[in-house]
């Protein structure tokens, strides 16, 4: 069982980083309840995003052929490292690096990684689409969010949880909840509650990547200004039309211009992609 979190980093003077989104899982029994259920293979690498101070690494490896932590705090590699050591375990990579300066489809070589990590806040938007641009090597990835995150990521057309995030991943990807885990169970304690879900992206991929690209700055310039109509929000520098030609664009594809970006379905969007990409680019 690795040390309690307080206890770690009391030991070597540390305390948790905020702006790291520090919460650590001190629950020794949700992080093998987690790992238990993100279906690791024995044959699986596994790419662990911001492993902390080890609470799922050592579930992860002793499941995994071989895991590759990723960790951008270098004041907690002695720690984990300690805790890996402590555990018996000799299958983990420790990369001291920022998750976003690192090259997924590299480190995947001539296979695929599932990934796994209980991400902070202010990253996870951004870790997902960096896996959504790598998900011809990572077919799979189970990840921890506030919950407020993962609602929005399912979220269905016509409210305010629907957005370019929720376009995004239902497009290429099917995410279902794995297990929602209280605050109780960190330290220190978040404010929100989170949610264990996992993405499993869609074997097929529908556009080469340069449409793909701009289907993705449809959908950014569609939600830019949510509380305008799309003939307004589509006009402008992201896609370089103006509003004649969003409406027709909008016409062509069988949408009234005057809806707003959150009532479109992600089929819809879609259409509208096609018909801008054949008559802008
Ligand atoms: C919510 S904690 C989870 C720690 C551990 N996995 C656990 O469950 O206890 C998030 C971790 O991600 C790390 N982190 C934050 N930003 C990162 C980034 N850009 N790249 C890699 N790691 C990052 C933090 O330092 C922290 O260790």
């Amino acid at each position: 069982m690795t040390t309690y979190p307080g206890v770690l980093l009391k030991s070597s003077s540390l305390f948790a980083k905020k702006e790291l989104g520090q919460n650590f899982l001190a629950d020794p029994q949700a992080a093998a309840m987690i790992v238990q259920r993100a279906g690791i293979k024995k044959e699986d690498t596994v790419l662990e995003i911001g492993p902390g101070l080890g609470a799922l690494t050592v579930h992860i490896a002793r499941q995994a052929h071989k895991v590759y932590a990723v960790e951008k705090d270098t004041r907690l590699i002695p720690l984990i490292t300690g805790e890996l050591e402590q555990e018996g375990v000799d299958n983990v990579t420790l990369i001291n690096k920022d998750i976003f300066k690192v090259d997924i489809r590299q480190l995947a070589g001539d296979g695929k990684l599932l990934v796994i990590g209980n991400l902070p806040y202010n990253i996870s938007s951004q870790v997902l689409f960096q896996l959504v641009e790598n998900r011809d090597v990572v077919p799979r990835a189970i990840l921890m969010f506030q919950k407020e995150l993962a609602q929005r990521i399912v979220a269905p057309p016509g409210g305010r949880d629907y957005g370019r995030l929720s376009v995004v991943m239902q497009y290429c990807s099917r995410v279902s909840t794995v297990t929602d885990v209280g605050g109780q169970l960190f330290f220190p304690k978040p404010e929100v509650e989170s949610r264990v879900v996992a993405v499993d992206f869609f074997d097929t991929i529908q556009f080469p990547q340069d449409q793909e690209k701009y289907l993705f700055r449809v959908v950014k310039a569609a939600f830019s200004k949510r509380r305008k109509t799309l003939r307004n929000s589509l006009a402008g520098a992201e896609l370089g039309i103006n509003t004649t030609q969003a409406a027709q664009a909008l016409e062509g594809a069988g949408i009234d211009p005057v809806r707003r970006a959150e009532t479109l379905t992600v089929e819809e969007f879609i259409a509208l992609f096609k018909v801008c990409r054949d008559s802008f680019i």
